[in-house]
């Protein structure tokens, strides 16, 4: 059989010739690549030319569906190196001892975007990584905001259309944006938004930004003991961040600015770190949370769940081909290994399913065979799994096509007692809509981080700004509505963003241009 993964960060290679003879697709030595077989000098083309075909043929088909969301984004490979002990919580093969280095490859991406927009753009930043561990292939799905817009994960399509293009105008739309935002109950948002609008929603580049797991996963240890956890992948490089100013014009005057940054910086040998810290929680803290620890709208508080480090993660390698290494690159939260699980998150729960399915889709059933989602650490096996189209790893070979109990396969028991006593879930089958929470809970952490922005200079002051220059394109019906629901976090806020609005549109007319 041949072989299952690539040992090395390589394309898979086999089929190109070494000696660099030029070839149509099926190896047949090309002669002059720019002929094409006619009658006479002038005359029309023949359907004969297969090398002519199979060019524009190929070519036709050299784009793939683009991600939906996150089309566009960069990467890199590095490794991820244990510097503390964390075993009580984890028994992950990956944390089993200290010094211990995974090959990994990060991607970073804005969200609403098409393929080749903007690196600047005001939008959260994906920041994905694909661990290839001795157990599988573990991807931690980020992004750099502890929080996120929707915790009922009925509301992802919807609320990501409202990020895209109007299907009439096809342009960015702010009625639609804000539309969505200040429903009464999809204000559970507003954490969210306050970050994204603050000058944290234009990160200078991707090195100098944090990631965060924002949703509670499940991690146990060797002895069956669980534990909630959050992860954090703080910056070594310190966080940096754009103005509105600043954003707009790198946008216009280098585009792939963050795409730059980050293959230079490598490719200088200045290795972009973040070190990655967990908070850890007990079923019974959980239950003493003032919301569930189950809301993504939420972040746990520091004071009350401290961060422990656990390692780093350096990016040292640059993808020798972007197309291969990073557009087909497939991350989802359901690629685990033991030790880490999914939590009973909603949002979670229905991304287990969504990124696996989209892989299908953008990228054929057989996408793990492709080299960069090999888990090329621990190998493949299953020969229940083959066939489709572009199967390329042998398939198999005379393996039967079932899996029996009296065949001479392995398992692999996991090194821990049966976990008895798990989360145990009972009820009835019920529709269920995650709507607003009674009172101002949905609003007592973004009140904390407009504080929190009150104690950096001028940073109250850009939120207002960049939400008032935003909702001018607003209707104003839905002007009000903005108004109306930044006066629930703070009335001065309120004002604030209604005095840019204002004063914008003001301008706007006198100079009777949008441009
Ligand atoms: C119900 C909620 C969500 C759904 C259904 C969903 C679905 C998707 C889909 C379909 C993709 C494109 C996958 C691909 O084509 O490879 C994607 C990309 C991504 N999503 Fe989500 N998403 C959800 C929420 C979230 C949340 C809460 C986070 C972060 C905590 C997140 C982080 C990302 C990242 C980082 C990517 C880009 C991965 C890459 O670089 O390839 N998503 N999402």
């Amino acid at each position: 059989m041949s072989k299952l993964g690539q040992e090395k960060n390589e394309v898979n290679y086999s089929d190109v010739r070494e000696d660099r003879v030029v070839t149509n697709s099926t190896g047949n030595p090309i002669n002059e690549p720019f002929v094409t077989q006619r009658i006479g000098e002038h005359g029309p083309l023949l359907l004969q030319d297969y090398n002519l075909i199979d060019s524009l043929a190929h070519f036709n088909r050299e784009n793939i569906p683009q991600r939906n969301p996150h089309a566009h984004g960069s990467g890199a490979f590095g490794y991820f190196e244990v510097t503390d002990d964390i075993t009580d919580i984890c028994g992950s093969a990956m944390f089993s001892k200290i010094g211990k280095r995974t090959k990994c490859l990060t991607r970073f991406s804005t969200v609403g975007g098409d393929k080749g927009s903007a690196d600047t753009v005001r939008d959260p930043r994906g920041f994905a990584t694909k661990f290839y561990t001795e157990e599988g292939n573990l991807d931690w799905v980020y992004n750099n905001t502890p929080v996120f817009f929707i915790r009922d994960p009925s509301k992802f399509p919807h609320f990501i259309h409202t990020q895209k293009r109007n299907p009439q105008t096809n342009l960015r739309d702010a009625d639609m944006f804000w539309d969505f935002l200040t429903t009464p109950e999809n204000q559970v948002a507003i954490h969210q938004v306050m970050i994204l609008f603050s000058d944290r929603g234009t990160p200078a580049n991707y090195r100098s930004m944090h990631g965060y797991s924002g949703h509670t996963y499940k991690w146990s240890n060797k002895n069956g003991d669980w534990h909630y956890v959050q992860v954090h992948i703080k910056t070594d490089q310190g966080i940096k961040n754009l103005t509105i100013e600043e954003a707009t014009k790198i946008a216009g005057s280098n585009p792939d600015y963050c795409q730059q940054d980050l293959f230079e910086a490598i490719q200088n040998g200045n290795y972009p770190s973040w070190t990655v810290y967990i908070q850890t929680m007990t079923e019974r803290d959980a239950k003493k949370l003032p919301f569930s620890v189950f809301d993504l709208t939420k972040v746990w508080p520091q004071g009350q769940f401290p961060l422990r480090r656990v390692g780093k993660i350096v990016l040292n390698e640059n993808p020798l081909n972007f197309f291969a290494q990073v557009e087909q690159a497939a991350f989802a939260p359901s690629t685990t290994v033991p030790y880490q699980e999914a939590s009973a998150d909603p949002v979670l729960q229905a991304r287990l399913f969504s990124y696996a399915d989209a892989h299908r889709y953008r990228l054929g059933p057989n996408f793990h065979q492709i080299p960069v989602n090999c888990p090329y650490a621990s190998k493949f096996f299953n020969p229940a799994i083959r066939d489709g189209p572009m199967n390329v790893n042998g398939n198999f070979g005379s393996e039967p096509t079932y899996l029996a109990n009296d065949k001479s396969y392995t398992y692999i028991q996991q090194d821990r007692p049966i976990q008895q006593h798990q989360e145990v879930w009972n009820g009835p089958a019920i529709p269920y809509h995650w709507a607003t929470s009674p009172g101002d809970v949905d609003f007592v952490q973004a009140r904390n981080l407009y504080r929190v922005l009150g104690k950096q200079p001028g940073q109250q002051k850009n939120l207002a700004y960049n939400i008032g220059i935003h909702v001018e394109g607003a209707c104003p019906q839905i002007q009000q509505r903005v108004y109306d629901m930044f006066a629930r976090v703070d009335k001065g806020l309120s004002e604030a963003i209604k005095k840019v609005a204002e004063a914008k549109h003001a301008s706007e007319l006198s100079s009777n241009s949008k441009f």
